[in-house]
């Protein structure tokens, strides 16, 4: 793990990685569902059962809403399989601090989850192994420098077992398109092998090990809506009312995460840029916490995205497109190159999705909602 960052002053206070705490907690000291905006309850709240779709509740094994999705009771039962599903995230604001010591930038990072999900299955072998199929299927490493094999490889180590499992990844998240699917694919297995290995370590103890995989593994656990501080691994979940509507423009081909942030920090350099510690934006939160999708269009921002439009000139005739035809916001989405545009309603996202893919400017389109829940057995 890299070294402790230096905080930004913001009024988040930062669920440490690690701790018991991490899944549900709540942020600015009260009691809040990530997935709404209640306070009275521990989530899944009365609201949410009604406003998430059924299937998107967290469950255990045993079916029961609400019990933990990572984690969850130690069972004495031994496990043949275990399915997990997991989301792709859209950073809604990514503030890139400078560049650390260590190599990485602090962040203030709005990760928002969408329902654009990758499913992986975890089932005893003799030998750990994996298997891909799904979109782009064939850009995805099949050994062990899959994201997913790492992560089961790391839980392995932990708790002391041989990493005996076959992992069967269905992707659906566009690979390396800036909505962290690897990541998403090891927040999965951690979840999975924890089952399956009957090791029953906290959230917290996931995160941790995630935390280890990628800056981004920690959110995929967590899910719904969560600012992200450090390196985006210190998550604090955002309150959020109701559920907004997004379309996604695919692109050909992917971007490198780390090659993206070393333009952000050439392009800075070239233009004498002071860089200040990132603050959360409470135009966003606002936006989030009150349902209100224009404003939260247009508190969209993103830090990567001059640098992400360098490396791939053709996202600005995209992002353009998706104004033209009313998005009510449109954004490269984290490290790109898939672009993110928030839309009305339900209705206006079909016709925005129609609109641009007759506008050719993108390989595909995908409609989403979102938040979601994270990483959650099946
Ligand atoms: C940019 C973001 C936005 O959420 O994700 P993507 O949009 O690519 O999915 C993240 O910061 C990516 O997170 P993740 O993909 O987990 O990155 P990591 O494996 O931790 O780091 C890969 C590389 O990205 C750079 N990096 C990552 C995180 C960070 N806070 N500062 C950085 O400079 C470093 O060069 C690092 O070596
Ligand atoms: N399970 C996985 N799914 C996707 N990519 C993976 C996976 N494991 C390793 N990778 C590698 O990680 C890189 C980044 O992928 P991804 O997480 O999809 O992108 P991003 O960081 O832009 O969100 C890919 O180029 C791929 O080589």
């Amino acid at each position: 793990m890299p070294p402790s960052p230096s905080l930004p002053t913001n009024s988040y206070a930062p669920i440490a990685v690690g701790s018991p705490g991490f899944s549900g907690s709540a942020p600015l000291g009260s009691l809040a569902c990530p997935f709404c905006s209640c306070t009275g309850q521990a989530p899944p709240c009365c609201q949410c059962r009604e406003t998430v779709p059924k299937s998107d509740v967290r469950s255990g094994a045993d079916g029961a809403p609400g019990s933990s999705p990572a984690g969850g009771p130690l069972r004495s039962r031994s496990v043949t399989a275990v399915s997990v599903r997991v989301p792709a995230k859209v950073n809604l604001q990514l503030s890139v601090g400078p560049l650390r010591d260590d190599g990485y930038h602090d962040l203030v990072s709005v990760f928002h989850a969408v329902s654009l999900f990758d499913e992986l299955s975890a089932e005893p072998n003799e030998e750990l192994a994996v298997r891909v199929e799904g979109a782009s299927a064939e850009e995805v490493p099949a050994d062990g420098d899959n994201l997913a094999a790492r992560a089961a490889r790391l839980l392995a180590e932990r708790i002391g077992v041989h990493p005996g499992v076959l992992l069967r990844i269905r992707k659906a998240i566009p690979v390396a398109g800036g909505m962290a699917g690897g990541s998403a694919d090891a927040a999965a297995a951690l979840v999975a092998c924890d089952r399956l290995w009957n090791a029953g370590l906290e959230p917290g103890e996931l995160a941790e090990l995630g935390a280890a995989i990628g800056s981004d593994v920690p959110f995929a656990l967590l899910g719904a809506t969560a600012v992200g501080l450090g390196r985006g691994e210190r998550l604090s979940p955002v309150p959020v009312k109701g559920r907004f509507h997004w379309v996604f423009a695919l692109a050909e081909g992917g971007l490198s995460t780390p090659a993206v942030y070393a333009e952000c920090d050439r392009l800075r350099a070239a233009h004498g840029e002071w860089i200040g510690a990132p603050q959360v934006s409470e135009r966003l939160t606002t936006a989030l916490a009150n349902g209100d999708a224009k404003e939260l269009g247009s508190a969209l921002a993103n830090d990567l995205q001059p640098a992400a439009i360098m490396l791939r000139p053709s996202l600005r005739r995209t992002l353009t497109a998706s104004r033209d035809l009313g998005a009510l916001g449109a954004l490269v989405s984290g490290s790109g190159p898939t672009c993110a545009f928030l839309a009305e309603s339900d209705a206006h996202a079909l016709d925005l999705a129609a609109a641009l893919s007759d506008a050719g400017v993108a390989r595909s389109i995908a409609r989403a909602y979102g938040p979601v829940p994270g990483a959650t057995v099946l």
